[in-house]
């Protein structure tokens, strides 16, 4: 299996509670009260920034993947969230249609290209353009950006640690990690372990430690 059919593959995690208990920890405005299943057949939608006037658009023609919160201090998050919500999509599936122009790259040296709208800031899509990149053919979306209901859910909570390099209080990590397996959320401090086997597997065929 190729590594990216096994990460279009594996299906979603079951969904957890349709409506979980509320609390004062906040994760991110998507998820703190609950979040919808995946539609069946759902395919897609278009991304909008948040700018009034001439707003970027993304078309996305497929479904998302690996929908997650991300804890790390280089993704997007709508003002006030502790998290980001990102998920990924084959790159043939994202497509600029309104005011691309606006576009920049955050950081070019960064291994995922993160295109931002130069008026709002909102991180429209994230390209990784080394083809070496064990996740070279994926690119990273917000599905919060889209009005469309259907994407697939949140499964697990990245990069929980690096929230406190934002400047969360280090002594409540115990608090939110507590909060997110409630809300289904397993929480790692980097990827998943079945993306982090896909990328470990992806090095060993490289290196020839294990054979391609
Ligand atoms: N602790 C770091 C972690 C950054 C990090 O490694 N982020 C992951 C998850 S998005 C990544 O893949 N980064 C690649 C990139 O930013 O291009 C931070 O919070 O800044
Ligand atoms: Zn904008
Ligand atoms: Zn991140």
């Amino acid at each position: 299996m190729s590594f990216l059919s096994s990460i279009f593959g594996g299906g979603s995690a079951p969904s957890k509670p349709a409506r979980p208990m509320p609390s004062n920890i906040k994760i991110h405005p998507q998820v703190d009260n609950g979040f919808p299943p995946a539609r069946a057949g759902f395919s897609g939608g278009t991304l909008t920034c948040h700018c009034k006037t001439n707003p970027v658009k993304v078309k996305i023609s497929a479904q998302s993947a690996h929908n997650h919160v991300c804890g790390c201090t280089k993704c997007w998050k709508p003002k006030g969230a502790v998290f980001s919500q990102i998920a990924v999509v084959p790159r043939e599936a994202v497509q600029v249609i309104a005011n691309g122009d606006k576009l920049q790259i955050v950081n070019p040296a960064a291994p995922i290209q993160r295109y931002a709208c130069k008026d709002c800031g909102v991180h429209m899509y994230g390209r990784i353009e080394n083809t070496e990149h064990p996740l070279y053919g994926l690119d990273f979306i917000h599905t919060e950006l889209s009005d469309e209901q259907g994407w697939s859910p949140p499964e697990f909570a990245a990069f929980v640690s690096s929230i406190i390099e934002s400047g969360y209080d280090p002594s409540k990590m115990g608090a939110v990690r507590s909060r997110l397996r409630d809300l289904g959320l397993e929480p790692y401090d980097a990827l998943s372990p079945p993306i982090m086997d896909l990328i470990a597997t992806h090095a060993a065929k490289k290196s020839g430690a294990l054979p391609a």
